[in-house]
């Protein structure tokens, strides 16, 4: 034992001696020279290279420090075995991030690279404008010399942009409106906002598979088209228009597409908008990865002053319009361009002029119920270029409802009563939102709830087969009585197409007679 504690203190006493000789050979001055200098000489041999993120650069806080913590964040939970935890405001998920001077491995393709995170006590603060933290805190990342191009060419802008679709993703969401009218906020916005808490998503609407896959597909392709879109010159915009009957599911697929793509909403309620160029300052304050909505287009605005209409224009086949628009709902129209209107050139420019490309990744989505009272120019591709009908629901949108609304799968029920549904539903022309009206009163018993739907689908079928004959019958009785009118008067109908040829025989039997 002495011997252990005699040879231990020799050594301690060689330490002593060693690092004496370092001061006197590298004094206080030269040390830190000394230092960088056998750093430099073991970086020329090392085959590693270093880069040093640090939090705050200067007195801005640092993007990519941000971000990585961001990126790393999401592998980090599975493999880390400390790990710490933070929400951020405005978040809705926690995250999970690399604890003080942990390291975690990464790979990005196939090129292994190494993530430390560096946390020392600040020294005594200089004097700064704003308060720095207490503590100095940086990434510093590890990767071969040899990898160093592909790092920092791709790497890089991968994690910012994989750190935005988590920051995205974590964030509450927001609902904005135009309802203060032209009004501007304390900020000089003219947009409110409220957290967007839809619960809607594409799994919950019911709606045929195919169409759905189609939609879903091509919002996927939309959010991941950047380069697409640069490389074809077009602006990153997409425009959808959602016609159908009432409780078809219009607005529970906006709030879907939201939800799907993780973007804002802005209703835009166009009766507030007074003309144009408050409606281009409303576009100019939207921000990216965000949808557009106009609901009920048809009633927001008179959409006749870009090309005049002459009024006989088809009836709707749904409700009386004016009973949901109301006489004097829609925006005014003042000319061509009034000043003191929203016309629909403007509405035009809105969507597809050079204003619509002041920001970027922006859907359109515009819903109505009389798509045959929708200006053409609205319609044409470019502007709307995809419009999805909402139908009554299906067969398979029902199999959807009553997954959603009973936990039955197709093969919980009998094949029986599937055939009856099968046979009924198309008929009865009942949308999802009346279905889902039957099967939320009796969710507390299923076989009384699916009974109460069949029941019903069938009453509405026989009745729509009844007033389906009872018309044909009508518009025949109405033939009959304009033929025997027309054969009392010996004139044919005004203005019909059987007219011409009428006359025609008529003039020959005159020839005939004389
Ligand atoms: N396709 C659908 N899938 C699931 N639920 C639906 C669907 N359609 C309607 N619903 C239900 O009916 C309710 C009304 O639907 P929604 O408001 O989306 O209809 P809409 O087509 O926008 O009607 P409107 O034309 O009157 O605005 C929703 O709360 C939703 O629960
Ligand atoms: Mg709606």
């Amino acid at each position: 034992m002495r011997e252990y504690w005699s040879s231990l203190a020799s050594l301690l006493g060689v330490l002593a001696f060693c690092q004496s000789l370092l001061q006197v050979i590298f004094p206080p001055e030269l040390r830190f020279a000394s230092l960088k200098f056998f750093n430099r000489i073991f970086n020329v041999f090392s085959s590693y290279c270093y880069f040093d993120i640090t939090e705050i650069d200067g007195v801005n806080t640092n993007e990519l420090y941000n971000a990585v913590q961001l990126y790393l964040s999401s592998s980090v939970s599975i493999s880390g075995s400390r790990l710490s935890l933070t929400r951020a405001l405005n978040s809705s998920a926690i995250t999970f991030g690399l604890s003080n001077n942990d390291c975690i491995y990464d790979s990005f393709n196939g090129v292994a690279v190494l993530w430390e995170h560096v946390v020392s006590p600040r020294q005594t603060q200089t004097f700064s404008w704003r308060p720095l933290p207490e503590e100095k805190r940086g990434f510093t990342l590890r990767i071969k010399k040899k990898d160093k191009s592909l790092i920092l060419d791709s790497y890089l802008g991968f994690i910012m942009e994989k750190a935005n679709d988590i920051r995205r993703k974590n964030q509450e969401r927001l609902l904005y409106t135009n309802s203060r009218g032209g009004s501007l906020d304390s900020r000089g916005h003219p947009w409110e906002s409220v957290p967007f808490k839809h619960p809607s998503t594409f799994d919950t609407l019911a709606i045929d598979p195919e169409k759905k896959k189609e939609i879903m597909e091509d919002l996927k392709d939309f959010a991941n088209g950047q380069s697409f879109y640069q490389k074809t010159g077009r602006a990153w915009k997409r425009g959808y228009l959602l016609y159908g009957p009432p409780g078809t599911g219009k607005s529970s697929m906006i709030a879907a597409m939201a939800n799907y793509l993780g973007y804002d909403i802005y209703d835009l309620e166009l009766t507030e908008v007074h003309n144009n160029s408050e409606l281009r300052k409303l576009l100019m304050k939207t921000s990216s990865k965000s949808i557009i909505v106009i609901e009920d287009i048809d009633c927001s605005i008179n959409l006749t002053n870009r090309k005049k209409r002459n009024g006989s224009g088809p009836r709707n086949n749904y409700y009386d319009p004016e009973m949901r628009c109301g006489s004097g709902s829609a925006a005014s129209v003042g000319g061509e361009d009034g000043n003191n209107s929203i016309t629909l050139s403007g509405l035009l420019n809105f969507t597809d002029g050079l204003w619509s490309c002041c920001g970027s990744e922006r859907i359109f989505v515009f819903t109505t119920n009389h798509i045959e009272k929708l200006d053409p120019a609205l319609l044409r591709s470019g502007r709307m270029d995809m419009h999805i009908y909402m139908s009554y629901c299906s067969f398979p949108a029902l199999l959807i409802l009553l997954k959603n609304y009973l936990e039955y799968e197709e093969a919980d029920l009998e094949d029986e009563i599937l055939k009856e549904f099968k046979e009924v539903i198309d008929k009865s022309e009942m949308t999802p939102a009346d279905i889902s009206e039957v099967l939320i009163k009796n969710k507390r018993d299923k076989d009384k709830a699916v009974r109460e739907l069949l029941g019903t689908l069938k009453l509405k079928a026989e009745r729509k087969l009844k007033n389906g004959g009872l018309m044909r019958e009508k518009n025949s009785d109405d033939m009959e009585e304009e033929e025997q009118e027309k054969r009392a008067l010996g004139s044919p109908k005004e203005g019909s197409d059987i007219e011409d040829s009428n006359c025609k025989e008529g003039e020959d039997d005159e020839e005939k007679i004389k």
